[in-house]
């Protein structure tokens, strides 16, 4: 793991803090900080940046990427797991979500007091990017009043990108060898229209926050396009929201003790 990146998973009653090593590993190889010798050590976060999607988009695909340096295999998410970067003076936990329906529940406490929200989906699936809309907004409601929203179509790498201009993650390819490529089913003006409906949802003026165009990313969690700039960009639109955030008190914290599932009939129906 690169310097200045811990990880952890959250547990009951906590979630909040850092990671840190010496716990046992748990699925994937993520730690558990309940198993970690001592708390002590582990650092604060400052501020919060969350993950949110619908299953199989990518999220924490991504995350590997920017904080292990590397696509590898992943397992659908159970809850949330968190890595804490170091960025300047401060520590950032970057929140990873699980976008299976039944952790939806979840997701709300996750994102309270978050200063970032990065809503993910799949440059492949119209259904992914509607979602954000239908089922993932409303759980943002607890998160910062200042919060950022970043918008985030996934996988391009499975898209006939020929007509992207080629950049150092990605070499220029030949026309022939886009053959094999899909064109993409979301469109960059989609997501776009999604950003604005954000606003609006939100009640915030266009001119008061960072342009649509600024927010919407395309990137490849396989490849690494655009991975870095996606976060490092977050990151530096956060540091403002922080140091309001520590001057005005402590941070939230994450307390799934929280949740409370909803409750079941006989008929296994939702009461
Ligand atoms: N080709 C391609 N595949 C990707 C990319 N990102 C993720 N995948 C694949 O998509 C599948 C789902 O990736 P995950 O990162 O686990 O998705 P997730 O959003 O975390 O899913 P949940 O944890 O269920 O919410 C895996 O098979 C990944 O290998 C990408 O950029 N390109
Ligand atoms: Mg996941």
């Amino acid at each position: 793991m690169p310097a200045g990146a811990e990880r952890g998973r959250a547990g009951p009653g906590g979630g909040g803090g850092g990671g840190g090593g010496g716990g046992r590993a748990g699925p994937r190889g993520w730690r558990s900080p309940a198993a970690a010798p001592c708390r002590c050590a582990m650092k604060k976060p400052d501020g919060k940046v969350v993950l949110l999607g619908d299953m199989n988009v990518g999220k924490t695909s991504l995350l590997h990427r920017y904080m292990e340096r590397r696509f590898q295999d992943t397992v659908s998410t159970v809850g949330g797991a968190f890595y804490l970067k170091q960025w300047g003076p401060y520590n950032i936990s970057i929140w990873d979500t699980a976008g299976r329906e039944q952790f939806h529940g979840l997701g709300s406490m996750y994102c309270r007091g978050a200063a970032a929200v990065i809503l993910t989906y799949d440059v492949n699936s119209l259904q992914s990017l509607m979602e954000l809309e239908d089922k993932f907004l409303a759980l943002t409601d607890s998160a910062s009043a200042d919060c950022i929203f970043a918008i985030v179509g996934n996988k391009v790498d499975l898209t006939d990108d020929c007509a992207l201009p080629p950049d150092e993650n990605r070499p220029e390819k030949s026309v022939a060898s886009c053959g094999a490529k899909v064109r993409k089913q979301v469109r960059a003006e989609d997501a776009i229209a999604l950003y604005k409906k954000i606003l609006k949802y939100k009640m915030l003026d266009e001119k008061d926050v960072p342009a649509a165009e600024k927010m919407c990313f395309e990137t490849s969690a396989k490849t690494g396009y655009k991975v870095d700039y996606l976060f490092e960009t977050v990151f530096e639109m956060v540091v403002p929201i922080i140091v309001r955030q520590k001057a005005e008190g402590p941070p939230q914290t994450v307390d799934i003790t929280d949740y409370k599932p909803a409750k079941r009939t006989k008929s296994g129906c939702c009461a």
